[in-house]
């Protein structure tokens, strides 16, 4: 089986996904098969990270920094048409979600979102994706001619290794874009780094306004851990954007990662769902948080909060002490 890995490109480099799509690729390819990685600009990055993939072809090798979607999507149609892979791997992220859909139905796939496994079963690829913003997993049997798009995190990494030889030049295709990146704006690094911090206290919608807020505020700060919140929270403005956890916020790695009214939809878990220990407080017995929290309690986060708080005016110690 042919299977074509779409690279996914920051503005300096190739983000981590990009070497799980290698992994994935390699799940399903089988003995006889190949696996091919676009490189979507950053020739000198590709040429030393992607050695694990049968070919590595550059694109958009003339591009500075980011590419835009509109000439990504140009360059791989015409490699798409060139190479004919029976699979394509997109990573599920800002230009992946531009990508994959327009590829399937430029090149008339089928398009699986979601997907977080897969498994050869003869000459069908067995899908594992979530639906229902993650409340349940799906297994689709699929044939060749599909995109599929991978969340990251579900596949280890490929070894980032050397390209032995030079990248493949795929065709640039010469096309008057009406898009074009003028661009990119960073957040400003100051005060909070939750990359950095050993406990974080995370919020949910399920906190309500900024009597909530203050509330988590102070209880987070009895705990020595920095204050996060899940993405609707820092939409309504109740915390600042630095604050924020999952796809499109910051990716965390605590020991402790205490979770009051978070649902737990797919990209929220991207953000944090490899935390050492995980305590999760939700009224839904179903919230799809519980599937990946070490410690459940179904039951007010209000409750919760104010027990908490109780126990630890009794006990600081317990604040300082070990996370778990
Ligand atoms: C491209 C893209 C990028 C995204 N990026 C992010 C991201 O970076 N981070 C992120 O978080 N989301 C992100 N999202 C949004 C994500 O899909 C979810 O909508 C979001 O994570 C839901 O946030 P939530 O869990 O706070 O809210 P909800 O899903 O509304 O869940 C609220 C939860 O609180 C519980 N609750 C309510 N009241 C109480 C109470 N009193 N006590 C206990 N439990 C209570 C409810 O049972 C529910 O489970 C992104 C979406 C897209 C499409």
């Amino acid at each position: 089986m042919k299977v074509l890995v779409i690279s996914d490109p920051s503005d300096i480099a190739f983000e981590p996904v990009s070497l799980e799509l290698i992994t994935a690729a390699r799940t399903v390819c089988g003995d006889d098969g190949e696996v091919t990685v676009a490189a979507l600009g950053h020739p000198t990055e590709a040429k030393e990270q992607f050695g694990a993939a049968d070919k590595v072809v550059g694109l958009l090798s003339e591009t500075e920094g980011l590419p835009t979607a509109e000439a990504a999507q140009v360059a791989l149609a015409s490699l798409v048409a060139e190479d004919r892979p029976d699979v394509v791997l997109v990573a599920y992220s800002a230009l992946g979600l531009d990508i994959g859909p327009w590829l399937a139905a430029r090149c008339d796939m089928d398009m699986l979102a979601y997907v977080t496994g897969l498994e050869r079963a003869g000459a069908d690829i067995l899908v594992r994706s979530q639906i229902y913003g993650g409340k349940l997993d799906a297994t689709s049997r699929i044939g060749a001619g599909c995109v599929l798009s991978i969340t990251p995190g579900s596949f280890e990494a490929a070894p980032s290794q050397p390209v032995v030889g030079d990248l493949k030049r795929g065709t640039d295709a010469e096309a008057a874009y009406s898009t074009r990146l003028t661009g990119v704006d960073r957040p400003e690094l100051t005060g909070v780094d939750l990359t950095q911090a050993n406990r974080i206290l995370c919020v949910g919608r399920g906190i309500g306004d900024e009597t909530g807020i203050e509330q988590a505020r102070g209880l987070a700060s009895a705990l020595s851990a920095e204050l996060a919140g899940s993405r609707p929270v820092v939409d309504g403005g109740l915390l600042e954007k630095l604050r924020q956890v999952g796809k499109s916020g910051q990716k965390v790695k605590p020991g402790l990662y205490l979770a009051l009214g978070v649902s737990g939809a797919p990209e929220h878990l991207e953000g944090m769902a490899s935390a050492e220990s995980i305590v999760a407080i939700n009224s839904d017995p179903d919230a799809p948080i519980f599937n990946v929290a070490h410690y459940v309690a179904t039951c007010d986060m209000f409750d919760f909060m104010d027990a908490l708080e109780e126990l630890l005016e009794e006990n600081p110690v317990a604040a300082a002490g070990d996370a778990a």
